[in-house]
């Protein structure tokens, strides 16, 4: 599903002491089945700006199409609730909302919430943990007592049983070790690509934007400071830093290879893994040629 904003504003405990504007005049698109990364300092708008998508805000001005759906100042409490079946959120520390006693449990409450039929669903959850990198054989163990990285798995599992066409994930490596967020990034990167649906990513960290993204969105102050391309965006250094922001270290020596050995790698997104076979393979190259 495609998204856009088209000039939105949110306005929290509008008319009061408290009041915060925490969007302004916000115009962006997210094209169908591609991720996008909504990356920016603390505050910067980030939750506010997803939490349209799903419905869970509603612009003070402006409206946002999900779709065919669109939301305004004015949309019903009852079109949201639709809204919600499709559009799949990971909040932060998503492990936290772990309750069920079997994983199994837990995978099937969001399906079963939103009125999905869950025989079905139970006969594709040893698939989905597959999928996951979790053993089937989980299903019947608690929650509880797995790592953190697996329950954070179980998690994601979690809002993927419900199979939504547009999935949000709110810092989804947040607080795992390096090994496990690399994980995180290669379940979601790998499920992007096999069902094409629309996935946002809300991130601190350029590295992790990088490593999913099609499309960055740099949020500042409420606003969209940048825009665009992973490549376009990192050739604006200057302006990064302004932002606190900077190219990902791993694109840094990717450049820095290009410039000194003139090899043109496919994209800025790989893996250390991928960059070294391309870079075998234009050494191969380039040796059959001398
Ligand atoms: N429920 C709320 N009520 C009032 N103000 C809010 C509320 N939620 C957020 N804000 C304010 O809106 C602005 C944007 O906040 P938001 O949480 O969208 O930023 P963020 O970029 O997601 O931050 P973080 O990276 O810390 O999660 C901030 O000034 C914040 O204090």
């Amino acid at each position: 599903m495609k998204i856009t904003f088209d000039n939105v504003h949110h306005i929290y405990m509008e008319k009061t002491p408290f009041e915060t504007t925490a969007l302004k005049d916000i115009t962006v698109t997210l094209p169908e089945g591609t991720c996008s990364a909504v990356i920016g300092r603390t505050g910067s708008g980030k939750s506010t700006l997803v939490q349209h998508i799903n419905g869970l805000l509603k612009p003070t001005s402006g409206k946002v199409m999900v779709g065919d759906q669109i939301i305004h100042a004015k949309t019903k409490r009852k079109q949201l609730k639709l809204l919600r079946r499709q559009v799949g959120m990971v909040f932060q520390y998503p492990e936290h909302q772990l309750f069920e006693d079997t994983v199994e449990k837990d995978l099937l409450f969001g399906p079963k919430n939103i009125g999905l039929n869950t025989t079905k669903i139970k006969k594709k959850l040893p698939e989905l943990l597959e999928l996951v990198g979790l053993e089937p054989s989980l299903l019947e163990r608690s929650p509880f007592d797995l790592s953190g990285g697996q329950m954070r798995r179980v998690a994601i599992a979690s809002v993927l049983a419900m199979e939504p066409n547009v999935l949000i994930l709110d810092e989804p490596t947040a607080g795992l070790d390096p090994k496990g967020q690399e994980d995180i990034l290669t379940l979601l990167k790998d499920w992007q690509e096999k069902y094409q649906i629309t996935m946002i990513i809300i991130t601190h960290q350029m590295e992790e934007a990088s490593r999913l993204a099609e499309k960055l969105i740099v949020m500042d102050n409420g606003q969209i400071a940048m825009e665009g391309r992973p490549e376009d965006i990192y050739a604006q250094n200057q302006m990064l830093q302004q932002l606190d922001l900077d190219v990902p270290e791993r694109v840094k020596v990717l450049k820095y290879l290009e410039e000194s050995l003139g090899i043109r790698f496919s994209k800025w997104s790989l893996t250390p893994k991928e960059a070294a076979s391309e870079l075998n393979m234009w050494m191969k190259k380039e040796k059959n040629h001398v």
